[in-house]
């Protein structure tokens, strides 16, 4: 048996960015992965320009005005944005300027509206600038030709968005969406639309884990529920190797007489690395690589140990197959409101929320039972707190770590 942190390596070292990237135009480009440094060759601001409504004037000729006795300028132009200004501003001139137009030649500083009063052609300055310069976005000074924008391996988001389109990427190469098979196995599950008949259990997983594999941006291949039939369960997971980039099944990897997913994977060829995670939930998770660069994720039956698994170990993977750079996990510390118990033996997640409570984030248990089987009170929660092997108790109050942005 692995512990978590041995398994994250192993799981790790087997997964490579993947190499096949596509085009998409910067309409579609939200939430996809960056697969190309991006740089523009034009600076930012592309040129001198007011950051204010205001007067384009000479630092010199103004520095020392006042409001009992202001210096008074000759306005000889005015520059909307968007104009080329022509004039140049001489000694006693000023231009009449809003906010992004170009400066003119000869200004070196905008004085803001509401410190200037208008007297027909001339302008007094009532209080003078701080510095040289001031509301002045001078050209280059947020970026420089040439230099790298966004890197390759950024999610892209509205920020992004926003720079690639400044930086006029209106096609760009994203990294594929990997495929993701899904299927749950069991003789026991039936449909969400079926009859429900004794002894029987609603197939919840492949709803959850569909949800999951989409909400990371990869392609959710959902293949049904298979029965507990070496046959059927040995063609699907064959079909489902060969066409895609990771397998995730749910239930039949535990050391019940119908658990048969670690056998199969073997006979299939592939390369079982490992069984067993000492976490709870989620202990018989079965990790297996493929010849063909398949990757198989063979997840507990049990609902929340089979999403606790996906959170704590296939996120990651699919982050980082699908060529992000950032695909750890993040794990902060916060203060817990109730206690925390462990029997101990495995590294526990207990799931619950972390709330900001006074302007503190704080970790709050979800409540009802914390059993593996227990689906119903993960709904809302938004982190896992964890406890480590070894250790039984974390008294309210106490710190706890705890992994979060789980993608619900
Ligand atoms: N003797 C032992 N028994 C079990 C052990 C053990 O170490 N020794 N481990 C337990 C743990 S921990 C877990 S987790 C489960 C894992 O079981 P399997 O992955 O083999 O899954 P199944 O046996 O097929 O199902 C377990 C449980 O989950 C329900 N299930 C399965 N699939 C779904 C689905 N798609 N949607 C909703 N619920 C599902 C299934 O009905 C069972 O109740 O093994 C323990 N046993
Ligand atoms: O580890 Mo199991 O996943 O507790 O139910
Ligand atoms: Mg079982």
């Amino acid at each position: 048996m692995y512990s978590v942190k041995e398994a994250e390596s192993i799981i790790l070292t087997q997964i490579q960015p993947r190499q096949e990237t596509e085009k998409v135009s910067l309409e579609a480009a939200f939430g996809r992965i960056l697969a190309e440094d991006i740089s523009s060759d034009l600076d930012f601001p592309y040129w001198d320009n007011s950051a204010m409504d205001g007067y384009a004037v000479r630092y010199e000729d103004v520095k020392d005005t006042n409001p009992e006795n202001p210096v008074t300028l000759k306005i000889i132009a005015e520059i909307p944005a968007g104009k080329v200004p022509e004039e140049i501003i001489q000694p006693g001139e000023t231009a009449r300027i809003f906010t992004g137009a170009m400066l003119p030649a000869g200004s070196d500083t905008i004085i803001m509206q509401e410190n200037t009063q208008k007297q027909g052609e001339r302008v007094a300055i009532l209080i003078p600038p701080e510095k040289i310069g001031l509301f002045v976005r001078q050209r280059g000074t947020f970026y420089r030709a040439g230099n790298t924008l966004l890197k390759a391996g950024i999610a892209i988001n509205s920020p992004e968005i926003a720079v690639l389109a400044t930086a006029q990427a209106t096609e760009l190469t994203v990294f594929s969406r990997p495929q993701v098979a899904i299927f749950s196995t069991g003789d026991e599950l039936i449909n969400p639309d079926e009859t429900l008949q004794k002894g029987q259990i609603i197939d919840s997983n492949r709803y959850a884990l569909t949800a999951f594999v989409a909400s990371l941006g990869a392609i959710p291949r959902p293949l049904g529920i298979i029965k507990d039939n070496p046959d059927l369960l040995r063609e699907t997971i064959r079909k489902a190797i060969n066409s895609s980039a990771i397998v995730l099944s749910t239930g039949g990897v535990s050391v019940g007489d119908y658990d048969y997913i670690e056998g199969i994977l073997g006979e299939l060829g592939g390369k079982i690395l490992i069984g067993t995670v000492a976490i709870q939930p989620g202990k018989p998770l079965t990790f297996a690589t493929f010849p063909n660069g398949c990757i198989y994720f063979g997840i507990p039956g049990n609902p929340v140990s089979a999403l606790v698994c996906c959170w704590r170990f296939v996120q990651m993977a699919i982050k980082k197959l699908s060529g992000l750079t950032e695909y750890q996990n993040k794990f902060l510390r916060v203060v817990t409101r109730d206690t925390l118990k462990s029997k101990g033996q495995r590294e526990v997640y207990l799931w619950g929320k972390i709330e900001i409570i006074e302007g503190v984030y704080q970790f709050q248990l979800a409540p009802g039972q914390h059993n593996s089987a227990n689906l119903i009170n993960l709904a809302g929660t938004n982190a896992l707190a964890i406890i480590p092997q070894g250790k039984t108790t974390i008294q309210a109050g106490e710190t706890v770590e705890v992994m979060t942005g789980l993608p619900l």
